[in-house]
């Protein structure tokens, strides 16, 4: 069964693939290496012994998305990963984002929507729930007004998925809610990337740890959490990853209780960022270089998932601690940068 994988060669997608090819799925990826290299790639066919199919192609060329469809009929399953994720490039250029966010989407279920069935998963993020007003965060929590541009482009990206599952009876979409994405493939073949100063904080750690950074800068110790730090919930790439097979295979055995859902992906668990640093410290047995300064503009106090729902439907569960993922972590920035 065929599966296009669009942002595949990226953090989150390129483990998804190689669930995927894992399972025994065909995969074809599109990518346009805005965020990501061909060499990772290499690093799927290092671990699954299979080469997938790749198309360099930018989804905002709405020709070209058409052309491509029409030489892959047969692909039966979309996962759409491909997308701009910086929040504050998000601020910086708005028309950017919801272009390349919303624009490629569009395109994507306009030519879904031709077919006489498919299966389609959005990345979407727990960011669409802002400041929850009770933890663990239920799906069925308020959607609060965008803090950006970028979170904008999911809260926008969910309805455009509803509405047009609404009167397209043969798709069939499921928008997963990540949490904090972490990790790499414990074989450290594929890993997270950043371009530039990493904005997020586990790369930002590994890199510190690695020498790359001279010091990490938490972000506020008087928040009214256990330690004063913020809490989130990080969720292990390959457990994220996992989440997507279980969800197109919801999707396509016709398991969906309704053609548009949607589900958190994370632990249920939630750390601060001091804890965060105590479980690199401890897999590392290096001591990392930090100092608390001002909080993050933007910054929310706390955000963890109930993955209630997800276990239950999907059949689901995080399976690693965070000391797992951030071993994985910290195996893959060494690998890197020896
Ligand atoms: N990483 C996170 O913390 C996080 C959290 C919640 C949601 N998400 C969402 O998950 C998805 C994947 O995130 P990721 O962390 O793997 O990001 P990533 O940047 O590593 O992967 C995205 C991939 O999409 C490609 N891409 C971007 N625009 C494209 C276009 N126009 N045409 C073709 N390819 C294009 C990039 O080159 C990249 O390889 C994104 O939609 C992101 O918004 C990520
Ligand atoms: O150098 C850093 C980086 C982060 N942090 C702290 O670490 C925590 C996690 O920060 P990240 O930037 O890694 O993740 P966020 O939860 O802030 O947000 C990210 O994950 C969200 C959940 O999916 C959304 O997708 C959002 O768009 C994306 O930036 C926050 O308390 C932040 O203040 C630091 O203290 N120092």
């Amino acid at each position: 069964m065929k599966i296009l994988v669009t942002g595949g060669l990226g953090f989150i997608g390129s483990h998804t693939v190689v669930e995927l090819q894992n399972e025994g799925y065909e995969v074809v990826i599109i990518d346009d290496c805005s965020n990501a290299d061909e060499k990772v790639l290499d690093g799927i066919t290092a671990i699954t012994g299979k080469k997938p199919v790749f198309e360099k192609i930018d989804l905002k060329e709405r020709s070209k998305v058409e052309e491509f469809f029409k030489r892959h009929q047969d692909i039966e399953g979309v996962i759409h990963f491909a997308a701009s994720k910086a929040v504050g490039e998000s601020v910086e250029k708005p028309l950017l984002y919801y272009e390349n966010n919303i624009g490629t989407l569009v395109y994507m279920l306009k030519e879904l929507s031709k077919k006489n069935s498919a299966s389609f998963i959005f990345s979407s993020s727990c960011t669409v729930y802002g400041q929850a007003d009770t933890m663990p965060i239920t799906e069925n929590a308020p959607v609060k007004p965008a803090e950006s541009p970028y979170g904008n482009t999911k809260q926008i990206g969910e309805e455009i998925i509803r509405d047009t599952c609404k009167v397209t009876p043969g798709l069939n979409a499921i928008a997963l809610r990540y949490f904090n994405p972490m990790g790499a493939h414990p074989s450290s073949e594929i890993g997270e990337l950043p371009i530039g100063v990493p904005q997020n904080l586990v790369p930002f750690i590994t890199q510190t740890g690695v020498g790359l950074r001279e010091q990490l800068s938490v972000f506020g110790d008087d928040y009214p959490t256990s330690d004063g730090t913020c809490v989130r919930d990080y969720i292990y790439v390959v457990d994220l990853a996992k989440a997507h097979v279980v969800a197109l295979q919801r999707l396509l055995g016709g398991k969906n209780k309704d053609n548009y859902e949607v589900f958190n992906v994370g632990t249920g668990k939630g750390s601060t960022v001091l804890e965060v640093i105590k479980s690199f410290e401890k897999v590392s047995g290096r001591k990392l270089n930090y100092k608390i300064v001002d909080r993050r503009p933007g910054d929310i106090t706390s955000a963890y998932a109930d993955t209630t729902i997800a276990n239950k439907e999907l059949g689901w569960k995080a399976q690693y601690t965070l000391d797992q993922a951030m071993k994985s972590a910290w195996d893959w920035e060494q690998k890197i940068r020896s």
